[in-house]
């Protein structure tokens, strides 16, 4: 295996808050990806490659080794499973938690207590899976994919897992916040295999960045 490097990051805020992490280990990223529609970015190291993948897809690009290592959220990390990946920093980045919320009027406490079976829209279907299930509640779950908000408005769920950080989106949609299923960030994954044949190359960079995620 080349001693070359690729990343893999998603465009917005894992590639703005990687950036300070990269440049910790000496890396500029000499392309924007907001301004360019090239996938493949260049960086001031000829041996170091960015790719832009869709958030959810950085573990699948880094389990095959398309790329040698990424940028991932928990949550993505939690729904892709993990298979084939060193998981070594959790990087602090893209910090927020993930609820359950319901709109506001919405008695979601009795609504549990009466034994109701709830309908739930998520993104999030192993994650919101497992957490219904150690509460002994049975529940409907509805797969989307995004603007998840928008399904007790209109009568798709009783109730939403997502992402919440400022909670601005909620207060936006009329919608409460009614149970902390866990906090989220993001964290460094690398390629098994990459990190064996790699490991002179890849060893720096992520001492770099476990030292700047931790200031
Ligand atoms: N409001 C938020 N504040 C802070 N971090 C967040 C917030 N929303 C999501 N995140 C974190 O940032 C990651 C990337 O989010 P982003 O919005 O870029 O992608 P996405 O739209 O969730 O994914 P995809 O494009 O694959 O559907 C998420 O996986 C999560 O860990
Ligand atoms: O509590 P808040 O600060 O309002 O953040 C929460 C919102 O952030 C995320 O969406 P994002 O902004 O990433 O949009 P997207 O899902 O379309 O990517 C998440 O899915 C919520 O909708």
């Amino acid at each position: 295996m080349s001693q070359k490097l690729t990343l893999a990051l998603s465009k917005g805020r894992i590639f703005e808050e990687t950036l300070p992490l990269l440049k910790a280990a000496g890396i500029v990223v000499t392309e924007d990806p907001e301004t360019s529609r090239k996938l493949i970015l260049a960086t001031n190291d000829p041996l170091v490659n960015v790719i832009i993948v869709r958030a959810s897809d950085v573990p699948t690009y880094v389990q095959y080794g398309a790329a040698d290592f990424g940028v991932a959220g928990k949550d993505v990390l939690l729904e892709h499973g993990g298979e084939g990946l060193y998981q070594p920093i959790d990087l602090d980045i893209a910090k927020c938690r993930m609820s359950v919320a319901v709109q506001a009027g919405f008695d979601y406490a009795s609504a549990i207590r009466q034994g109701a079976r709830l309908r739930v829209a998520t993104k999030y279907l192993l994650t919101a899976r497992e957490h219904f299930a150690a509460k002994g509640m049975h529940v409907d779950l509805i797969k989307l994919y995004g603007s998840m908000e928008l399904a007790p408005l209109v009568g798709l769920a009783d109730a939403i897992v997502d992402l919440v950080s400022t909670g601005g989106t909620l207060r936006a949609n009329n919608l409460v916040e009614v149970e902390h299923i866990m906090d989220i960030s993001s964290r460094l994954v690398v390629n098994q295999a990459a990190l064996k044949l790699k490991r002179e190359r890849l060893q720096p960079i992520l001492e770099a960045f476990e030292k700047a995620a931790i200031q």
